[in-house]
């Protein structure tokens, strides 16, 4: 079989086959949450007390899963494969496949009666007939990725539980019970141009996120700062995690032991780097820059895709993450959530403009004022301060 070759941010489709399931013998999601369900606890927890390390090792066996189907599909990306949803932003079978091995695993490691998802995805375009071949690659990929763990190898998903995995993830959420949060490839255009992205799953308990996992397969181990492309030696493929009042972590994707990060404690604005989004139509990066200028800051934008932002900063690789949508644009709360945790537990502080936390108890949508800050304790006051004069600016010439 042909080969890809993923170098240097550009992919090169060779090939549009993708290896068959190995196992063809559908189970039925149903008759698979009815056995679950049987384990469910009746008894409810409050966050303060809880520990989350049952859901934490759910948590990290899914999203490393679900960063393996992704690897997949970046490695032999059509453009066959890359939609439009009705917003206009692309969607790929990794999405969706990413999405329906999330579900399936956290429902088989917890407890499924009182599974609730709140998820970026929905089946609504693979249920069309034009969306019935891609749902067909879609099942092979999730059954191959499956197969692919010792404990899932012999009960394959049929469409319907596929379809059925994608669409739980429907939860409104909201500010009690547990919910969780995920986002299957945050960054698609990144991860479509073979650049930076992330599997992000974050769980809320009453409101409150209490654990962060990213996956981030195209995130070099070694920081962004010295990142070398041209290095074939290089090693990319990282986990971070993080559980309230643990601290936050850090493996290879594929298995080291993990570390404990923390943000950088950087208390000169002019030696701080910051993260902006790669995309300019996803964040003012104008802006951005005019309150760099303030800050003092003298290194250029770091601009890589999706929540791996996150990750970098939770690790020192750069002091200060901003983000500020075109006017309109309403933050999801799967954008957000595992990375806000992930920061906060390495000493990080996340806010928005005006210097609110993130509230993520509101149901899909964060409703915030202006953008997102992120930065370590030290810098946040200037850093506020620089963002409230440009803020300031950018309104009186209007
Ligand atoms: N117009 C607009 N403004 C702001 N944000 C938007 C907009 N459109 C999309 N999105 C969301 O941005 C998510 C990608 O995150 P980033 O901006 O950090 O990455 S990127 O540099 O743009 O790739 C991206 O996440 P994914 O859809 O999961 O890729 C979107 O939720
Ligand atoms: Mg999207
Ligand atoms: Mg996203
Ligand atoms: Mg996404």
């Amino acid at each position: 079989m042909a080969t890809f070759a993923v170098s240097s941010g550009t992919i090169n489709p060779l090939t549009r086959t993708l290896p068959l399931a190995k196992n063809t013998k559908p189970l039925s999601l149903f008759s698979l949450s009815i056995s679950l369900s049987l384990k469910a606890s009746k008894t409810p927890l409050r966050a303060s007390s809880m520990s989350y390390d049952k859901q934490l090792a759910a948590a990290k066996k899914a999203a490393s899963l679900a960063a393996r189907l992704c690897q997949k599909v970046q490695k032999a990306l059509l453009q066959a494969d890359v939609q439009s949803k009705s917003d206009k932003s692309p969607v790929t079978v990794a999405d969706y496949g990413s999405q329906a091995v999330v579900s399936v695993v956290l429902q088989k490691e917890l407890d499924s009666a009182s599974f609730s998802l709140v998820a970026e995805e929905d089946s609504g375009d693979l249920r069309k007939e034009e969306g019935k071949e891609t749902l067909q690659r879609i099942m092979k990929l999730v059954n191959e990725t499956l197969a692919s763990d010792e404990t899932y190898g012999n009960a394959p998903l049929s469409e319907e539980d596929v379809l059925a995995a994608i669409d739980s993830g429907r939860s409104e959420g909201g500010p009690s019970g547990q919910h969780w949060v995920l986002d299957p490839i945050d960054g698609t255009k990144g991860f479509v141009r073979g650049d930076q992205y992330a599997i992000a799953l974050a769980l809320l308990d009453e409101g409150k996120a209490v654990l962060g996992v990213l996956a981030c397969p195209n995130l070099p181990l070694s920081s962004v700062a010295s990142h070398n492309p041209q290095d074939p030696q290089e090693k990319v493929g990282c986990l971070f995690y993080a559980q309230v009042g643990s601290g936050t972590y850090m493996q290879s994707l594929d298995g080291s032991t993990p570390i404990k990060v923390h943000v950088t404690d950087l208390d000169n604005p002019e030696d701080a780097s910051f993260f902006e989004s790669f995309e300019a139509a996803h964040s003012l990066h104008d802006l951005s820059s005019s309150i760099a200028k303030k800050l003092g800051v003298k290194a250029p934008p770091v601009r890589i895709d999706s929540q791996a932002k996150y990750g970098a900063l939770s690790r020192g690789d750069g002091a200060i993450y901003l983000r500020f949508p075109h006017k309109g644009y309403r933050e999801k709360i799967w954008d957000h959530a595992a990375g806000y945790l992930v920061v906060a537990e390495a000493g990080g502080v996340v806010s928005d403009a005006a210097g609110n936390t993130l509230d993520f108890s509101r149901g899909r949508y964060l409703d915030l004022h202006e953008g997102i800050i992120v930065t370590n304790q030290k810098l946040m006051p200037a850093l506020l301060k620089a963002v409230k004069e440009s803020l300031n600016e950018k309104s009186s010439s209007l």
